[in-house]
């Protein structure tokens, strides 16, 4: 494999791990971002974000000299042939997708390009279907206004959407199903495609829009698997159902898969929600009429309080009791507690007079980043711990949230006599039941 010279912008879940891999396969990678800490932090060694064998991979590029990280977009530039971009894309409030930082990234990196230069930037962050096609012109004008000869000329941009999942990221960028590479010019898209040629995997080369759009309708289509089962969680529990067995039975049939049909307290993460949202957005822009995406969102926002609903059933009055809460992430393996169910199950628990005694192996720190107008407001009544013990001492219930591998072993008699709701089934109720009052997701 030829080594090539690639910048990375944003040093991100994505950012880090994808520029981490690729220095890991040979390439030459200058990591860049806007916040000097992360960047001071990173040069330090130290990882900003929770991600289970990134620093393996890290260590190993440093000790290979192929990754160095700065917040100078001139150096970065310069030094690199590939500029990828993986920088947020966070919801606005009409549910479309915020391009600002991407808008800035690009603006950053036209001010750099010079009359003999060729880049070739690359999206990585997630954006709507049709955005790589303005940025060209967005970007050949910048380039025009700087008096830059044949601004089509100075650089391409391709589509290369990034499909990892926190917590097993750099086993996904190792491993990945496939490798999506979307552009108008098929050469400078196998330029792109030959940079993961190490790792042999599945390549879809296609066009901009279609890039694009693979990666909007993938997230979409496993958050509806979810939504889906959430469903029939929901009626299965109304009729006697067990929900697991039920997910099992279809996901032996091989077109429907076993993947992504856990039933619990809905899904949650930097990515569904927003993405799910700017594809709804998106459709609604071409008059399209998105009503299966609507009921993904709908149903999952319901779902994230059904805990609590069941909760209600057996302690009407929150008020004076203790709630423990054990898992806040968003899933497990990751410290991300953007969009985490857990943050409304506890905001409404609050409303409702408990005492919320809180816990995550890695979370917390984040968590009360997240929770700092709760802690203002309700003083004691919002504790973070942190041992799981510890958030049953003097607790009436407890909620399992997040199914944290740790959660799995429970010491039982801590759990004698209390209301134990199991957010995603990660128990054995016949067991539970003999020692608790317990209720889970979908199952008798
Ligand atoms: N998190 C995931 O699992 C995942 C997976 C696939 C795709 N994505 C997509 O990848 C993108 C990045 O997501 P993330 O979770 O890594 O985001 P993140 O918030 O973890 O990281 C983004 C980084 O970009 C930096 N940044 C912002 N503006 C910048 C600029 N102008 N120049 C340089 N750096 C800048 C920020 O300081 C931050 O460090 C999003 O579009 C997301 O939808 C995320
Ligand atoms: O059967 C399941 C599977 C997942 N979830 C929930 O779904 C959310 C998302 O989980 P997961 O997909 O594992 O994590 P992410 O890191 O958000 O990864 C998703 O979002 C990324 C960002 O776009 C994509 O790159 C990945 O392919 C896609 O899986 C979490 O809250 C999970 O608890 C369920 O409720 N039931």
């Amino acid at each position: 494999m030829s080594t090539k010279r690639i910048a990375v912008i944003g040093t991100g879940y994505v950012g880090l791990v994808s520029g981490a891999c690729f220095a890991y396969l040979g390439h030459k990678v200058i990591g860049l971002d806007i916040d000097e800490t992360k960047i001071e932090r990173l040069k330090r060694g130290e990882i900003p974000i929770y991600e289970p064998g990134l620093d393996k991979i890290l260590q190993r590029a440093l000790e290979k000299g192929n990754i160095e990280f700065t917040t100078d977009y001139a150096y970065a530039v310069k030094n690199s042939d590939f500029i990828f971009i993986a920088v947020g894309t966070p919801s606005k409030e009409d549910g479309s997708a915020d391009l600002s930082y991407v808008e800035s990234a690009y603006r950053s990196i036209a001010e750099q390009i010079g009359d003999e230069d060729f880049k070739v930037i690359v999206n990585k962050s997630t954006v709507p279907v049709g955005t790589g096609r303005w940025a060209k012109e967005f970007i050949a004008e910048l380039l025009r206004k700087r008096g830059i000869k044949n601004p089509e000329e100075r650089f391409e941009v391709v589509s290369n959407p990034e499909f990892l999942r926190e917590g097993k990221a750099v086993e996904d960028f190792m491993n990945p199903d496939r490798v999506v590479v979307g552009a108008d010019n098929r050469d400078i898209a196998g330029m792109v495609a030959s940079l993961y040629e190490k790792l042999q995997p599945a390549m879809i080369i296609t066009d901009l829009p279609t890039a694009e759009m693979i990666k909007y309708a993938s997230n979409a289509f496993l958050a509806t698997k979810i939504s889906f089962i959430n469903e029939i969680a929901n009626i299965c529990e109304a009729t006697g159902a067990d929900v697991t067995v039920v997910a099992r039975g279809m996901g032996l049939d091989h077109r429907i898969s076993p993947y992504f049909l856990g039933a619990g307290c809905g899904f949650g993460g930097s990515c569904f929600p927003k993405d799910v949202k700017a594809l709804i957005y998106t459709a609604k822009q071409v008059d399209g009429e998105p009503k299966i995406l609507e009921a993904v969102i709908e149903v999952n926002e319901r779902q994230k309080l059904k805990p609590v609903e069941k909760l209600l059933k057996h302690i009407p009055n929150l008020e004076g009791k203790t709630v423990a809460v054990w898992g806040l992430a968003f899933k497990p393996e990751t410290d991300d507690m953007r969009e985490a169910p857990s943050i409304p199950i506890i905001r409404k628990l609050l409303e409702l007079g408990a005492t919320v005694k809180a816990y995550d192996p890695v979370a917390l720190q984040n968590a009360k980043r997240v929770f700092s107008r709760e802690i203002e407001k309700y003083g004691e009544r919002l504790q973070f711990v942190t041992e799981k013990d510890k958030a049953l001492e003097g607790a009436n219930a407890l909620i399992l949230v997040t199914e944290w591998e740790e959660f799995r072993d429970v010491d039982f008699d801590k759990l004698t006599g209390k209301v134990v709701i199991d957010g995603r089934n990660l128990w054995e109720p016949s067991v539970m039941k003999s020692i608790c009052t317990y209720e889970s997701i979908g199952r008798p």
